[in-house]
């Protein structure tokens, strides 16, 4: 058994899926066992995680099987001569068979049993850190008040002091296919670490999920990995290996021109919004594309003072024959735009669709008919607001299940999907789904959307088949975020404009880092 985090806990499962191994998992082992292996793993981070044997640690317990990962844990730190208080949720009677076993087995080693009634007396202890075994994968309706006492008081708690927490298998109230809440007062515990186990979870990826369950590390319990089901949702990570061939498509051979690396065309940017094509210009450019350009649907600002590189026109001086198109940054909604973006979607090149651009596609039927016909690479880009048009939902529908949003619109409009926000989820139109890893709150600023649009045209343009561009561009877009935040320029002050040299900087890293002969010295 392996407290991991390993390339296959990318892979993805849903609850069913769980379930389905669960069920296999028992007619190799017991139950019993699984939950005794849950809590030796959860008892090992634990350690991992404080390090201080006689730091004061609080193991709450609740009434189903999680509660049993739980007792599990108390018993094995306590084993290991830590100072531990198990408090017990729910009713012993009432609990099933194994949890009991666990009970039991905690309740007769040198620990604090302690029960909900002495809630007040748990609030005002300084705990090192907190283990979360209230609910896992089980809870299904809302909570009673005495549960919402003790979320909301554990999270007041350690939002104010240096406790950490640690969930086991998810965050108590998180649920584990989409990340939203399963219930409707929006309770969580918020955790600095999930120790999930049997699979990774997708809902600990995205919306809250991501806010609440923290640093994620999974265990498989010993199930066979080969009996794990295909798993068609995955995280993306970058990997040089595996990413080799996708990565070719940037190679640069010396005898080449900018011809080989195709020409971007932005459209959109009417008056008081040009700013919106300057960021997806800049941001194409920066990510290598051979040739920028940006179509003003009105008066053109004569040359961008910062990049002279990139043409500025009017859109109406351009004759579209095989550029890579990105549509939408402050395109505006006018009968002008409408008439400009029809023209653009029956062009028989690819096309990124953002901002204004999908805003119009929603809201005309025709432009839908003619975006589910085209045949060349199409990539959305909406935010949840953006997604809730196209699909008629509201924002809080988009958010309540961004997997199979994301995967309805990429049916729905015949194209590769990516559905921001914290988390962004790519989808392509057999229902696969990605969920992004990189990305902070310092994203959450004008303009952002534009660069990604940008750097999606960038990579077409380059010769990056669809849904890997539209991988690579979430990735490389979160990661440049991260990059500047760890160099001290954000989250707070973040500019969109300074996102295109820090997806500069990766792209040539990633090239470097894959070596290709083309790029080797050769021997003198
Ligand atoms: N079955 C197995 O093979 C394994 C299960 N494990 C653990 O077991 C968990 C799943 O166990 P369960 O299915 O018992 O689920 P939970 O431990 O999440 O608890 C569900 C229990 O809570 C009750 N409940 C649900 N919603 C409630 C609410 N709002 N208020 C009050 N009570 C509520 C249910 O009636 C049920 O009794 C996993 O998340 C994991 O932690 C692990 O031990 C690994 C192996
Ligand atoms: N909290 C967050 N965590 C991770 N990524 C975020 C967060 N907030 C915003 N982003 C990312 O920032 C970008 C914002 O895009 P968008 O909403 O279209 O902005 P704009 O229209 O101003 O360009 C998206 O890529 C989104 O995924
Ligand atoms: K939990």
């Amino acid at each position: 058994m392996t407290t991991h985090i390993s390339p296959e806990s990318r892979s993805l499962l849903f609850c069913s899926q769980i379930r389905e191994l669960e069920s296999f998992g028992k007619t190799q082992q017991t139950e019993y066992s699984l939950m005794q292996k849950a809590g030796i793993a959860a008892a090992r981070l634990a350690a991992g995680i404080l390090q201080e044997k006689h730091l004061p640690v609080l193991i709450i317990a609740g009434p189903g099987n999680n509660g049993g990962d739980a007792c599990e844990t108390a018993a094995r730190l306590a084993m290991m001569g830590w100072h531990c208080t198990l408090l017990m949720y729910g009713e012993p009677g009432k609990y099933s068979e194994d949890t009991k076993k666990s009970y039991t087995f905690a309740s007769e080693l040198p620990l604090t049993l302690q029960g909900y009634q002495d809630l007040s007396d748990i609030l005002s202890t300084r705990w090192a850190l907190i283990i979360d075994g209230l609910f896992g994968i089980g809870l299904t309706r809302d909570m009673d008040e005495h549960y919402a006492e003790l979320i909301n008081g554990i999270n007041k708690l350690t939002v104010r002091s240096d406790t950490a927490v640690l969930a086991l298998d998810l965050p108590s109230g998180i649920n584990p296919d989409t990340g939203d809440f399963t219930n409707t007062q929006m309770l969580a515990i918020r955790a600095d670490y999930t120790l999930t186990f049997i699979a990774n979870k997708p809902g600990l990826h995205t919306a809250y999920g991501k806010d609440f369950a923290g640093k994620v590390f999974v265990d498989d319990l010993g199930i066979q990995v080969s009996k794990i089901p295909e798993s068609r949702c995955l995280l993306i990570e970058v990997d040089i290996e595996a990413d080799m061939l996708a990565l070719s498509s940037l190679r640069r051979l010396p005898n080449t021109h900018k011809g080989h690396y195709g020409h971007v065309l932005i459209i959109g940017g009417v008056q008081g919004m040009s700013g919106a094509c300057l960021l997806a210009g800049r941001s194409a450019l920066l990510a290598g594309a051979g040739k920028v350009s940006i179509g003003f649907l009105d008066a053109a600002a004569s040359f961008d003072a910062l990049h002279p590189e990139i043409m500025c026109k009017n859109i109406r001086d351009f004759t579209v024959t095989n550029e890579v198109l990105v549509a939408g940054p402050g395109m505006g909604t006018s009968h002008e735009a409408k008439k400009i973006l029809q023209d653009m979607l029956r062009k028989n090149t690819p096309i990124v669709i953002d901002a204004d651009a999908l805003n119009l596609i929603a809201a005309e039927p025709e432009l839908q008919v003619v975006l589910r016909q085209k045949t060349s690479p199409v990539i959305l880009t909406p935010h949840p607001l953006e997604a809730a048009r196209l699909l008629g939902k509201s924002i809080t529908q988009i958010q309540h299940d961004r997997l199979s949003a994301a995967k309805q619109l990429a049916t729905t409009f015949n194209a590769i999907v990516i559905l921001k926000g914290a988390g962004s989820i790519v989808s392509n139109p057999n229902g696969d789904i990605l969920i992004n890893t990189t990305g902070n709150p310092g994203l959450s600023t004008g303009g952002t959307g534009d660069v990604l649009a940008g750097l999606c045209g960038a990579l077409l343009a380059q010769g990056m088949p669809t849904i890997e561009a539209a991988k690579f561009a979430t990735w490389i877009h979160g990661k440049a975020a991260d990059e500047l935040v760890d160099s001290g320029i954000g989250p707070i002050g973040l500019c969109a404009g300074e996102l295109p040299q820090a997806i500069r900087n990766i792209l040539n890293r990633l090239v470097r880092q894959s070596d290709f002969p083309s790029q080797r010295q050769r021997p003198v």
